[in-house]
């Protein structure tokens, strides 16, 4: 388990890390989300020991890192996987990382086999791709058979393969009871991968919560399609609903339930062909709930010419 008690970090007027409280669980994978500069790197270098906090804990399995005696047992981490010394073959650069943190090397071949590198060990990393060093600095992550995974941005440079790869080897991992925490800004990658998320801007938290409550508060209007749409909008209004004619001829429902339209339709004898509830990405979650505390973001798209009408897209729906 990893926990961060009132976590600030302040370099000199910048305060990269605010007052940040959160628990990441074992047996499932957190992710961690932020825009650029939002603090997420401050904290995983705090947490493993890299920097100080200017107040605050953050405890690996309830101590700090610099009071656990042999880390890499307790703690796997990819900071930054080209921070590898290329003139190395793989298998030594991780016979070296068991020597000092006295773990057997039995564990060298095991790791390497587990990230798919077991072909290549007698490489040299210099020569490696980054998808490559990515694995491998997994397999050092992994070395010491640790209950906990901090991973900053593990997918970055990996291809297709190796993207679905990591999305399944970090939820094994997780189902084996570890703490898996990883950050990326891969939003449709980190809906398939992350039980939670952990969501901060500018050093504060955002959200702490599961993927499947964040999406759905973020959801849109209810999709309606029926042949009879100008009667059925009639019907919904007079309850109550805002009803939006969608470009396909569906009409986007906001302020009645499923259900509730399903009654209301079947009272009139007005025919539904289909009522389903636009569920809203972990992206589009994401960038609403983020929307106020990008520091260097896209500007907003210019204001519509008078008297244009932009389409309803539901999203902006309750
Ligand atoms: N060593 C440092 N000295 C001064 N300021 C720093 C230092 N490290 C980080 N910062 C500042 O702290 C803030 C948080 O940076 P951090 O790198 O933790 O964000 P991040 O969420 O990891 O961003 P990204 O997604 O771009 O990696 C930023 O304003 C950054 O400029």
């Amino acid at each position: 388990m990893i926990e961060l008690r009132q976590l600030t970090k302040r370099y000199g007027r910048t305060v990269a890390v605010d007052d940040l409280s959160c628990t990441v669980e074992p047996g499932i994978v957190t992710g961690f989300l932020g825009p650029n500069g939002a603090g997420k790197s401050t904290t995983m270098r705090i947490l493993l020991g890299l920097d100080a906090p200017s107040s605050g804990a953050a405890l690996v399995g309830g101590r700090r890192y610099a009071t656990i005696d042999r880390p890499l047992r307790e703690v796997g981490a990819l900071l930054d996987a080209t921070a590898v010394h290329g003139g190395r073959t793989a298998r030594n650069h991780l016979r070296i990382l068991a020597r000092t943190n006295r773990i057997p090397a039995t564990a060298v071949d095991a790791a390497l086999d587990r990230v798919g590198l077991a072909q290549v060990a007698g490489r040299r990393v210099g020569g490696f791709s980054l998808g490559m060093k990515q694995r491998l600095g997994i397999a050092a992550a992994l070395l010491g058979d640790p209950a906990v995974l901090v991973l900053d941005e593990p997918v970055n440079g990996l291809d297709p393969d190796g993207v679905r790869w990591i999305r399944q080897l970090l939820r094994g991992l997780a189902a084996e009871g570890r703490t898996v925490l990883l950050s990326s800004h891969l939003m449709s990658e980190m809906q398939l991968t992350a039980d939670r998320v952990i969501i901060i801007g500018r050093g504060r938290l955002l959200a702490d919560t599961t993927v499947a409550e964040l999406t759905d508060r973020y959801a849109g209007a209810v999709l309606v399609r029926t042949p009879r749409p100008a009667e059925l909008a009639a019907v919904l209004t007079g309850a109550g609903a805002t009803v939006a004619a969608q470009p396909d001829g569906q009409l986007g429902v906001t302020g009645l339930s499923e259900s509730a339209i399903g009654d209301l339709a079947a009272e009139h004898h007005l025919p539904l062909h289909g009522v389903a509830r636009r569920d809203a990405s972990l992206e589009e979650a994401y960038l609403r709930l983020t929307a106020e505390s990008v520091q260097y973001g896209t500007p907003p798209p210019a204001p519509a010419p008078a008297g244009a009408v932009a389409p309803s897209t539901g999203k902006d729906a309750r």
